[in-house]
């Protein structure tokens, strides 16, 4: 579907955006496994978590739709063996964390997805799960989906990742909780810690120390009810709406602020942004807050390296801040965007060119020149929710023809919708 979006004079009013899609993923998986029921308030209902219900429920918990919220019943640690192939749709953080939780379950099961997901860098986990003892076989030796997964007897490992991810970590401790011994992971970089925080929830064992997280096999544990914070890197795309449109103040509320997340604050911070955050209370072990948006005149940066894990997913929508900055913006350790729902740092630059705005890509690079949006650009998101969404608000002000426009239901269903009801036309 096709969705033209006409010039847009000012963004203003309240949002809250849509439930955490990796503390809903979390929430869904540990409800599952709980003795009794959780009650998931605000979860992320869109295309990656409905997967992740979808599959719980084929594992054997019972999960309803109680209007806003999720219900589950959880199965006590002992999930079913599943009659069919389990449908991980586009969403990676599913077909990862899942591998690990089915590593440590005496069961067989096969994931797969869509033909993105299918794409997408799988030996990462099914190393490690491996060297614990799982049995998985996949494609190419393990190293891409559809898995076959037999679990059970597990030992925990001592596990240096090569690759600063939260997915490949939470895999990893999701197999812990079913092995022999002690499960270290350490990671080479900070990376989002919502399994540590929900595995403290559930009371679940959980250290850390430095960069070394810890867990060991867990004893049937107590369903515990849990709120989704909102989801920051929905929120994203709504703090650079406002920046780069003029007369523009948009206020986000019950926004998740865990450090781990907020790398792009501090870099829309350091262009000269307007912006305003402050946590104000606690849901369930994470921070929840505002954040304030204003129209700003933001200059280029160039952004240290260390933050990128903490922004993973916001790179697409910081390139269409860039693009509306003065001066050149350089972005570097951008590896990881080659693996994503698309090969992300390609698909940043074509709609860059496509919106007439001059950028140089290397391998894990971007440089993107500023201050040359041109009007009646096309936004091609390559089956990619991101990419929709983050160059629908690069050509906001201008206007812009988004291809595809339904990807955006993968994490936010009501992205369009959301941003007519703030947009002001000529
Ligand atoms: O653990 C998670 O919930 C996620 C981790 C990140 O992936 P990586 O672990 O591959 O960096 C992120 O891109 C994804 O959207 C969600
Ligand atoms: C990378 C993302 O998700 P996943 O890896 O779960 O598909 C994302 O939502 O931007």
């Amino acid at each position: 579907m096709e969705r033209l979006i006409t010039p847009t004079r000012s963004l203003r009013g309240t949002l809250r955006v849509p439930g955490d899609k990796s503390v809903t993923h979390r929430g869904l998986m540990l409800g599952a496994l709980a003795e009794g029921e959780t009650w998931l308030y605000h979860p992320l209902k869109a295309g990656d978590t409905l997967s992740t219900a979808a599959a719980m429920r084929a594992l054997g918990a019972e999960i309803s739709e109680e209007g806003a919220h999720f219900r589950i019943k959880g199965t006590g640690l002992a999930l079913r063996e599943p009659a069919d192939v389990l449908d991980c749709g586009n969403a990676g953080t599913l077909i990862r964390l899942l591998s690990g939780l089915l590593s440590g379950q005496e069961l067989f099961a096969v994931l797969s997805g869509d033909a993105s997901l299918r794409r997408r860098p799988m030996g990462r986990v099914t190393t490690p799960l491996r060297q614990m003892g799982a049995h998985i076989e996949g494609r190419e030796g393990g190293k891409l989906a559809p898995l076959a997964i037999r679990g059970g007897g597990l030992k925990g490992i001592h596990y240096e990742m090569p690759v600063a991810s939260a997915q490949v970590k939470s895999a990893v401790l999701l197999a812990g909780l079913f092995a022999e011994g002690e499960t270290v992971v350490v990671e080479p970089a900070p990376t989002r810690d919502h399994s540590e925080r929900i595995f403290r929830h559930f009371g679940l064992p959980i250290a850390v120390e430095g960069n070394q997280i810890r867990t060991e096999r867990a004893r049937p544990y107590k369903a515990r009810d849990l709120t989704v914070p909102g989801d920051i890197s929905s929120a994203a795309f709504f703090i650079v709406a406002a920046l780069i449109t003029p007369d523009s103040e948009v206020r986000l509320e019950g926004v998740g602020l865990n450090p781990t997340r907020t790398g792009l604050l501090s870099v829309l911070k350091e262009m000269g942004a307007d912006l305003a955050w402050e946590v104000t209370e606690g849901h369930d072990g994470e921070p929840v807050g505002w954040i304030r948006a204003r129209s700003s005149k933001l200059k280029g940066v160039s952004v240290d390296p260390a933050l990128i894990p903490l922004m993973v997913d916001e790179v697409p929508i910081l390139a269409a801040a860039a693009a509306w900055a003065e001066g050149e913006t350089f972005i570097p350790n951008l590896e990881e965007l080659r693996v994503k729902e698309s090969d992300r740092l390609a698909a940043i630059a074509k709609n860059l060119h496509n919106l007439g705005v001059r950028a140089e890509v290397g391998p894990d690079w971007i440089r993107i020149r500023g201050g040359s949006v041109q009007a009646g650009g096309v936004v091609e998101p390559f089956h990619d929710h991101r990419i929709a969404m983050a160059f629908a608000v690069c050509g906001l002000q201008k206007g812009v023809t988004v291809q595809d426009a339904e990807w955006a239901s993968i994490s936010f269903p009501s992205f369009w919708e959301d941003l007519e009801r703030l947009s002001s036309k000529d």
